[in-house]
């Protein structure tokens, strides 16, 4: 099975992608875009990718993958961050991370390095490596990417924000093996229209029906302005009736636009 996710190797997406497949499995790309449009067109069977984090928030750019390529989100993947500061030595003058990481260790390096750069990299592994290569940058990422045996020192541990910052992965695989089977389920809604109360009228098929929702995100069509895309994620799955019932109830509201189920999955947390 082959297996896409975030590169180079020691990304946080990596440590996830290895709880479920083996290492011989991965390769590496350079963004979520590439990994979701690489599985929708048959390139892989499957890809890691993040999509939310508990101080940052979405991952804005898988969450738009996955409305714009033809995927079905098969398992998720919850699993702690624990960033580390990694440099040759201590007296660099820039940070490079992947944006996320930069974010979710704000305080530490505005109390720390008031006067280092911020420079946003694909990914936390691509920081790491910049900091390989010059003495002048420190990369932000997970500490088995230095300390003995690399050319890099673990100035400090646990820098993030909040010590509980965990990162939740889909794994998305081919439309064709979308399963209704799981105990959760994510789904993307387009109204195409705009009225009063609307919201409200999407939230009520699951309501009515007892369902727990565990996300609703809101992103811009990009047709206009305040024209949105609603990602909702929620505590059922598509076998259960209730489900398929809410979900018609959806279709009613989004008749001009459209519906799209990206699959039921089961939710596994890793310590990594
Ligand atoms: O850059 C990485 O290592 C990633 O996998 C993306 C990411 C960045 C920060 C927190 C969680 C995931």
């Amino acid at each position: 099975m082959k297996m896409l996710t975030l590169g180079p190797a020691g990304t946080y997406s990596h440590r996830a992608a290895r709880s479920v497949a083996d290492d011989d499995e991965i390769e590496f790309r350079e963004s979520p875009t590439a990994i979701v449009e690489a599985v929708a067109g048959g390139e892989a069977d499957r890809g890691v990718v993040a999509v939310e984090n508990s101080i940052e928030g979405s991952v804005t750019e898988s969450l738009d993958a996955f409305a714009g390529y033809e995927v079905a989100v098969v398992k998720e993947i919850i699993t702690p961050i624990r960033h580390a500061l990694l440099a040759q030595r201590g007296d660099f003058e820039l940070v490079a991370s992947h944006a996320q990481a930069l974010a979710q260790c704000r305080s530490y390096l505005d109390a720390n390095y008031p006067d280092a750069k911020l420079e946003a990299v694909a990914s936390t592994a691509r920081g790491v490596e910049r900091a390989r290569d010059d003495p002048s940058v420190a990369g932000i990422g997970h500490p088995d990417n230095g300390g003995e045996g690399t050319d890099l020192q673990v100035l400090a541990e646990d820098i993030q924000d909040q010590s509980s910052n965990a990162t939740r992965f889909v794994v998305v695989a081919p439309l064709a093996e979308r399963s209704d089977a799981g105990s959760k389920s994510s789904l993307i809604v387009y109204p195409n229209v705009d009225y009063p109360g609307l919201l409200l009228e999407m939230l009520e098929p699951f309501a009515d029906r007892n369902i727990n929702l565990t996300r609703v995100e809101s992103r811009p069509s990009g047709e206009r302005l305040g024209d949105y895309v609603f990602h909702v994620d929620v505590e059922a799955g598509l076998y259960e009736e209730r489900t398929q019932k809410a979900l018609a109830d959806i279709e009613a509201i989004a008749e001009k636009g459209w519906v799209k189920r990206l699959g039921s999955y089961d939710s596994e947390t890793v310590l990594n």
